[in-house]
């Protein structure tokens, strides 16, 4: 199902916690909402299924209209589940009881639901353990409890909200897989909200970005590393450096010259969001992976911290600007090394 939204935007009192968001999500999808704690992205899941009102513009699903001025569908009558980040199972009911329980609600007969559970519970590996009580199981078969109780019901919208956030970094993993199986599985769009970007990059076929509840981007995880729109995008995802660049002559084609350090470097531009106006100073993003040893940039060792496999170098330049590198071996704080960029993207101001 298909999710649209034009001009959304949501208040609390004095807190504009969306501000003119529009998007859209084709059928099928795996959409992440990603950005910084209070940025939106729960307001905006709620949104979508019906949990919170819009104060302004539009929300709708397969192109039928379910939030407007003077229109709110219910959650009940959009056809989306919910995942949530405290599983909000019943204590008192079975993983079975638990998990058919909106079909209960919806009415459906005893043979469909009894299909429909056996299904579900299949999908997430938990087929043998229906009788249990939620007490009796860990954190991530009760939160795959949560999400069989999302498949069970007939929504073509799984909207999840930091769903792996209680889970440990292991657990995280394998629910990843689990994610990214039964999207491909079911065929179903799912949205799903998260501050890690490991995990939206991993996940998605498209991230949007929120910050300060406006969409800074929406673009596939490849586009959001590579080519961030803005600054705060390229701070927030990814590891890497800003630093501003002195720019003399205009792009050709999607490459531009910068200075930085006092030497030529050529990074990726695109065409018109470079300053008309030259000279100029611009942000440039500089990965990690785009710096090499050799070279004819110096740069003194300020940090440097052991990740497995690599170092994580902090590197000051003359004009006081710092890159964030990877090396092989650890280099001596205050140590002068030599550096090559390979690689940049000029970030659009
Ligand atoms: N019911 C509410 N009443 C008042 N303010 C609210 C309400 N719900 C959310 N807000 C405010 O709206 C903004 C966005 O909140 P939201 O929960 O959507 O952010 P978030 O990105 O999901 O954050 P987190 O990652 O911390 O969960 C915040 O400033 C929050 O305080």
């Amino acid at each position: 199902m298909a999710i649209s939204l034009s001009h959304v935007s949501r208040r609390f009192d004095a807190v504009l916690a969306l501000k003119d968001i529009s998007l859209t999500v084709e059928d099928g999808a795996f959409l992440a909402l990603l950005g910084p704690s209070g940025c939106g992205k729960t307001t905006l899941l709620r949104l979508v299924a019906g949990f919170e009102k819009v104060s302004e513009g539009s929300v709708a699903l397969s192109g039928r209209q379910v939030a407007g001025p003077a229109l709110h569908i219910p959650p009940e009558e959009r056809q989306v589940a919910m995942v949530f980040q405290s599983y909000a199972l019943w204590p008192h009911m079975t993983v079975a009881e638990n998990v058919s329980f909106p079909l209960s609600v919806a009415r459906v007969s005893a043979a469909e639901a009894a299909k429909r559970l056996t299904h579900a519970l299949e999908a997430v590996g938990l087929a043998h353990l229906g009788q249990r009580r939620p007490e009796a199981l860990s954190g991530g078969q009760r939160q795959r409890v949560a999400l069989a109780r999302a498949l069970v019901q007939d929504a073509r919208v799984v909207l999840c909200d930091e769903p792996l956030a209680n889970l440990d970094i292991h657990l995280r993993a394998t629910m990843l897989d689990e994610f990214r199986r039964l999207h491909r599985e079911t065929g179903r769009t799912f949205v799903y909200v998260t501050h890690d970007q490991s995990e939206a990059l991993a996940l998605a076929s498209q991230v949007a970005v929120l910050n300060g509840g406006v969409l800074s981007q929406l673009a596939s995880p490849q586009a959001i590393y590579a080519e961030p729109a803005n600054i705060d995008v390229a701070r927030f995802v990814g590891e890497g450096s800003v630093v501003r660049a002195g720019i003399e002559t205009p792009p050709t084609g999607d490459r531009a010259v910068v200075r930085i350090a006092g030497q030529d470097v050529q990074v990726r531009a695109r065409p018109g969001t470079t300053p008309a106006a030259l000279p100029a100073s611009i942000p440039v993003l500089i990965r990690p992976e785009a710096i090499s040893p050799g070279g004819d940039i110096a740069a003194r060792v300020t940090a440097s911290i052991y990740r497995g496999p690599v170092h994580a170098v902090t590197a000051a330049l003359d004009d006081g600007q710092s890159l964030q590198l990877h090396l092989p071996h650890a280099p001596a704080i205050g140590e002068t090394i030599s550096l090559r960029i390979t690689d940049g993207w000029a970030i659009p101001e």
